[in-house]
């Protein structure tokens, strides 16, 4: 019989640590990996796994990973869910806690998110309050997920006061990102996770966000560049993670362009027809940084620079682009006061000095944020 160590042999895979003491996984990088994911899933010791997926990952991928698993003899489970945002809910968590008990998930079994960050987020919650905490592991199946929501713990759903509101932080026991299942990934969703991808070049990474303004193409027709974007990504956002795990400090840089995204996605009720996360992060990446030179921050050339490039990949930038509109300023305010990172009340911003450049700012007033959103919301 063949060795698992020799049937995982993968010329494309690339391994990143996340060191998290006793919870330390990694994330693995490659194409073709589902085809092994049961044995490297086995190899976690589990003997029961139930997968949460969507009605469009389901049907193209939940096949291939249940004969992966069953094939290392473990007892597979399955919940289907519908595709978008609003499946992020009370009712959804609900759904997904009562099928992994029924399935009877030990503690030491495991859950397996098998879909984008909406399917990753919901059960990495579940996962994380069924039994007080099972473990679960990461098949993350968009661009999104794979450079971004499956790694650093953060699981939650939304709430009618805003995003992300009721969630744990509940790291995986191992990510596994197929990029080979990225060629099925409709292009509004290819452009949306390139929000995330660009990102962390606008974090504190001016290189690799010039790679990106050189390398874009190659990264959206799934040539080799997707999986060094891919693994870029996830190094950038490891390193964030292992030092600053629970976002007391330099974490809530990873929330560049959330607050004006978040906010957005609220006042589109959630309803993925009109906003996907990743197109209310370019929005918001692209507010940050002409909030930043509207303070006298930042060079308006860079907030230029910025823009230029997401429009270039086909990725909104204003807020005049929500479609259907993105409500008041009054309204957009309101939704920005349920940000997490508020504080004695006053609003934190993530703003940037120019590309690479980005910091914590604490205590913005609201005043500023409303003469700048009144220019803004014609513009
Ligand atoms: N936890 C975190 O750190 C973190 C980070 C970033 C984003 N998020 C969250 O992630 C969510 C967004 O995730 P997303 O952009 O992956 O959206 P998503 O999960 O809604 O997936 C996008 C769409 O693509 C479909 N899809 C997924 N994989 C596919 C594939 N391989 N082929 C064809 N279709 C496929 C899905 O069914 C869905 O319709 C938001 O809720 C956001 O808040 C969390
Ligand atoms: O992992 C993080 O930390 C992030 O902020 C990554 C974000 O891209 C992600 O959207 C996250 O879910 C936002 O976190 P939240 O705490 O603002 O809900
Ligand atoms: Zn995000």
């Amino acid at each position: 019989m063949t060795p698992a160590s020799a049937r995982m042999d993968n010329p494309s895979l690339i391994t990143v640590p996340v060191p998290l003491g006793e919870r330390a996984y990694d994330i693995l990088v490659g194409r073709g990996l589902i085809d092994t994911a049961g044995a490297r899933i086995a190899a976690l010791g589990a003997r029961a796994a139930a997968i949460v997926t969507d009605e469009h990952v389901g049907p193209l991928y939940a096949a291939a990973l249940t004969a992966s698993l069953e094939a290392q003899g473990l007892r597979v489970s399955m919940i289907t869910l519908p595709p978008g945002e609003a499946t992020k809910s009370y009712a959804s968590l609900e759904r997904v806690c009562d099928a992994v008990l029924a399935a009877r998930i030990e503690r030491g079994d495991l859950v397996v998110a098998l879909g984008g960050g909406v399917i990753g987020d919901l059960a990495g919650f579940a996962a994380a309050v069924v039994r007080r905490g099972v473990r679960f592991v990461q098949v993350p199946t968009t661009l999104l997920s794979q450079v971004d929501s499956s790694v650093g713990g953060k699981t939650g759903i939304n709430s009618r006061y805003g995003k992300n509101l009721v969630g744990a932080f509940h790291q995986p026991s191992l990510v596994i990102a197929d990029t080979a299942l990225l060629d099925t990934l409709p292009i509004r969703e290819r452009r949306a996770g390139y929000a995330e991808v660009v990102k962390y070049g606008l974090i504190d990474d001016e290189r690799f966000f010039a790679w990106c303004e050189a390398n874009w193409q190659g990264v959206f027709a799934g040539g080799p560049e997707r999986d060094e974007a891919v693994a870029q990504s996830c190094r950038a956002k490891a390193a964030v993670v292992v030092r600053d795990e629970h976002e007391t400090g330099d974490r809530a840089l990873l929330n560049l362009g959330h607050t004006f995204g978040h906010a957005l996605e609220k006042l589109t009720a959630y309803d993925s027809r009109r906003l996907v996360h990743g197109e209310g992060v370019a929005i918001g990446l692209s507010q940050a940084f002409r909030f930043s030179a509207f303070l006298g921050l930042c060079p308006p050339a860079d907030a230029e620079r910025v823009e230029v490039h997401l429009n270039a990949v086909g990725l909104p930038t204003r807020l005049s682009q929500v479609p259907g509109g993105c409500g008041t300023v009054d309204a957009l305010l309101d939704a920005m006061a349920q940000d997490k990172k508020v504080k004695g009340g006053a609003l934190t911003f993530i703003l940037a000095r120019g590309i690479g450049r980005s910091f914590i700012a604490p205590g913005i007033e609201a005043d500023q944020v409303r003469t700048f959103l009144t220019g803004e919301i014609s513009a």
